[in-house]
């Protein structure tokens, strides 16, 4: 189905307050299905994410030899045989970058060739990195321009124990190596290289979920993990609220000054972004420096939040959104000046958003390119809650993590127009 070509936000005028709820982790639901698909027997998953990401994976795991089940909304019943098949065709897997990078480290454990491929965006994200961490450890992988698509010709095993990676660009590659790890025959450290990594708390998320899947894994050094080769068990495992997801209505709660309840407080969230909720709490006095670095997805939310600061707010540690789905940092200045000239500019890989609180009430026409990029389109449309004449371009493109975005925002009182 064609997704529309634009939604226009009508500013609710009025506090949003009502129950609202995101939907499950799309980080947790991609890396339970991986390992339960990795596992010999049935797991049951339960408050699963079900949009384009994990449906990519669903797919992905189906065609490699699993059954799965979805017996509702928020259910995946997964029943694997504790080896992954080589499909018949190269894996497509969208955007979907967990999908996309666990996938490559995860087919080194198949017999047989597998291609992993994405769309026209995919192609251009980096994967370099694990691909060559990947042949360190024996495999035979290959990705001729640095980015998808890869082919791995695996044996169904590896020789060696140790593999460094260097997480820079993106931590999906070091999570992508652990989850892979524990299918091999031999314990394996991996050791991060390199000075910097963003986004460790999703090293944390899948060292949990390994675990919960009958995994030893232990974080030996400030930068070695060792992996024991256990293999996985089946398990029934509930998934979290996605924390990204719910940076958008914290958002829309402090920038409307209403009340929405999420059903999970801020707290008890595992993933990274749920330290944006400290930040969010603090509007309209956001800090004048605000590191990424360890919560990047929830950057977009805080920048468009930020427009609406009492003072101008810049934001450093984002070098990395520039390989997202899209080059956020650039999203977020342009479509920011789209609505007025300067209110977002870089510097470096920063970005610097000047703050106005008055633009709330105005009524400034602007057209946001949505580039395709999700998080785009939903933290652009919380300006639409105060601002008139904001137009999302692509507002579909919400199908990759939050199918339900508009719906929840109009549960709330949002209204559009097409
Ligand atoms: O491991 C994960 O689930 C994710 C890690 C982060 O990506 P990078 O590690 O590529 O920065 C994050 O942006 C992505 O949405 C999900
Ligand atoms: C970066 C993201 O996704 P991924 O890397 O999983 O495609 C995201 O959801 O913001």
């Amino acid at each position: 189905m064609m997704g529309r070509a634009k939604l226009t936000i009508i500013p609710p005028g009025k506090p949003l307050v009502g129950r609202a709820m995101p939907p499950g982790s799309k980080s947790i639901t991609n890396r339970a299905l991986l390992l339960a698909g990795l596992a010999k027997g049935t797991s049951r998953l339960t408050g699963a994410l079900k949009s384009d990401d994990t449906r990519y994976m669903a797919e992905a795991l189906r065609a490699m030899g699993v059954t799965i089940d979805e017996p509702d909304n928020t259910t995946f019943i997964v029943t694997g045989s504790s080896k992954l098949k080589s499909p018949a065709a190269p894996l497509f897997l969208g955007n979907a970058g967990t999908a996309t990078r666990f996938l490559t480290a995860a087919a080194a454990l198949v017999d047989g060739k597998v291609v992993v491929d994405g769309d026209a965006h995919m192609r251009k994200r980096p994967i370099g990195p694990l691909v060559d961490a990947l042949r360190s450890l024996g495999i035979d992988a290959t990705a001729e321009t640095g980015c998808p698509p890869v082919t791995v010709n695996g044996t169904g095993r590896f020789e060696a124990s140790r593999v460094q990676i260097d997480g820079g660009l993106s931590s999906q590659y070091v999570s992508a190596l652990l989850m892979m790890a524990a299918g091999g025959d031999r314990p394996v450290d991996i050791e991060l290289l390199g000075e910097h990594i963003g986004a460790l708390g999703y090293i944390d998320l899948t060292v949990a979920a390994m675990r919960a899947f009958g995994a030893r894994v232990e974080r030996t050094s400030p930068v070695t993990w060792r992996v024991e080769p256990t293999g996985y068990h089946a398990t029934d495992f509930l998934i979290e609220p996605d924390a990204s997801a719910a940076t958008y209505l914290w958002a829309a709660e402090v920038l409307t000054g209403g009340k929405i309840d999420l059903g999970t407080p801020a707290t008890e969230f595992s993933q990274p972004d749920a330290r944006a909720y400290d930040m969010i709490s603090q509007f309209p006095h956001l800090p004048p420096v605000i590191d990424g670095s360890q919560m990047q997805d929830a950057i977009p939310t805080l920048a468009v939040l930020a427009a609406f600061n009492e003072t101008p707010v810049r934001f450093v540690g984002i070098a990395n959104l520039r390989v997202k789905e899209c080059d956020r940092v650039r999203a977020l200045s342009s479509g920011l000046s789209r609505i007025v000239p300067g209110l977002g500019t870089e510097e470096g890989d920063d970005l610097i958003v000047a703050s106005d609180p008055s633009l709330a009430g105005k009524t400034l026409p602007a057209e946001i390119d949505s580039f395709a990029d999700h998080r785009i389109a939903m933290s652009f449309a919380l300006a639409g809650l105060k601002i008139g004449g904001i137009t999302i371009l692509d507002p579909d493109c919400v199908a990759k993590t939050f199918p339900a975005y508009w719906d929840v925002l109009a549960s709330l009182g949002v209204a559009y127009r097409d």
